[in-house]
């Protein structure tokens, strides 16, 4: 008999530990699954103290868990069934529950918890009478309690009792809106998007930062960037701000005033610039970027050094220590990597000259950066002129992408 799942169980991870802040925690983490769980309809939805209960009311479970594996502050998701509270009817759920879960494995324990105290058969006895019940009619698997292939949870509540013996991996991670707020540069490529999917994991909100230089870049480079946003609000629980700042006539102005092997840093110290500045207006602690210490020129210690000398903002940098390797997979998991191999120009790597300074200089970079003597002029005209657009989840960027074809 194939079981019938009517409900799903979903656990917080971290969220036990953080004392005073839980309550407001699990109130963001359930209104960022209400808002996801938006597109299917005739679901009810309980927050309990450890949990929320979703009941499925006929639906399927497979696309409801992987939409809620995109939730931050999920660390699990369990298929239960709801029987009587009644040993017997529990023993026949478990059993299905068991054989559904079993397949190809070997060893199971039952995990019993009688939270509804006036159940005759207490917490032990329901490991035991439900685990001898499932040996008696199953062959060849055993009982392993320390490491089992497959814990068969029973929870009898008031309601009801739970049985659940399948589980998915949450995202792990704090629910988004608890942790503030973050200006993301999104450069295009493979990193910044991971970096921005790392930053939203531990709870702060993103808005997206792309620097554009029409038309030496393409309509197309933006529409990636915009595509990449798309995709990262699976996970920002709604909308996603993209602010495009257009940076042609600063890199033309550093084309034609900075020596080539500057060209770069001083490019990277102008971008940092402005993405504070919109960080101050758009009430951003921080900024996020997807610099990893390595050996080309923008991304050495060096380079690192004389360019985050103009903001003292915060910089989170979610993949710094990662090899690409790292960060690829986790941009393929993510859904973003596709999008990042496109093949569009991305304005820094047109206007960059051949060899740029991988031991760039401090000191030299300030000197340099005087030949623009209306520097914050040009910063000034680019942030006013920056045109924000507002990604929604669910909403598909598909029909403008066409357009430009
Ligand atoms: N045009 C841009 N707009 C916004 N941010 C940018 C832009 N170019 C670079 N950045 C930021 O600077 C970081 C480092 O850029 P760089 O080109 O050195 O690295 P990368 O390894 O190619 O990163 P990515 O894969 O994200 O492009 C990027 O991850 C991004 O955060």
């Amino acid at each position: 008999m194939k079981m019938i799942y009517d409900h799903l169980v979903v656990r917080y991870g971290e969220l036990s530990l953080k004392g005073k802040n839980r309550r407001h925690f699990e109130t963001q983490l359930f209104e960022t699954v209400k808002r996801k769980m938006r597109p299917f309809q005739d679901l009810n939805m309980a927050k309990h103290f450890d949990r929320i209960v979703i009941e499925l009311n006929g639906q399927p479970y497979e696309p409801i868990v992987k939409s809620l594996q995109d939730i931050f502050g999920i660390h699990s998701i369990s298929l239960a069934v709801r029987s009587e509270n009644d040993l017997e009817a529990i023993q026949k759920a478990a059993l299905i529950a068991l054989n559904e879960a079993m397949e190809g494995k070997k060893t199971f324990k039952v995990t019993g918890k009688r939270s509804l105290k006036s159940f005759p058969v207490n917490s032990m006895q329901l490991n035991q009478e439900v685990g001898g019940y499932l040996l008696r009619n199953t062959e060849g698997f055993t009982v392993d309690v320390h490491n089992p292939d497959v814990n068969v949870k029973v929870e009898v509540k008031d309601t009801g009792t739970y049985i659940s013996s399948k589980s998915f991996e949450g995202a792990g991670g704090l629910p988004i809106g608890v942790g503030g707020k973050a200006m993301l540069m999104l450069s295009g490529g493979i990193d910044s998007p991971v970096a921005g999917y790392l930053t939203m994991k531990r709870g702060v909100r993103i808005e997206g930062v792309h620097f554009h230089s029409p038309p030496f870049t393409s309509e197309r480079a933006k529409q990636k960037v915009v595509d990449l946003t798309q995709e990262l609000t699976r996970y920002s629980g709604g909308k996603i701000k993209l602010h495009v700042v257009p940076f042609t006539k600063i890199q033309q102005t550093i084309k034609d005033k900075i020596p080539s092997s500057y060209s770069m840093t001083i490019m990277r110290r102008v971008m940092l610039r402005i993405t504070e500045r919109l960080a101050e207006n758009n009430n951003a602690m921080a900024i996020a970027n997807g610099e990893n210490l390595g050996q080309v020129a923008s991304q050495t210690m060096h380079s690192m050094y004389a360019i985050n000398e103009v903001t003292n903002m915060p910089i989170l940098r979610p993949v710094i220590t990662m090899d690409k390797l790292e960060i690829m997979n986790i941009s393929h998991r993510i859904g973003t990597y596709d999008i990042s191999i496109r093949p569009y120009e991305d304005c820094c790597t047109i206007f960059l000259p051949s060899a740029p300074k991988t031991k760039p200089k401090r000191e030299k970079a300030i000197r340099f950066e005087k030949n623009i003597e209306n520097l914050e002029e040009l910063i000034e005209e680019a942030v006013n002129d920056v045109e924000t657009l507002i990604l929604e989840e669910g909403k598909s960027t598909d029909e403008t992408f066409d357009d430009l074809l």
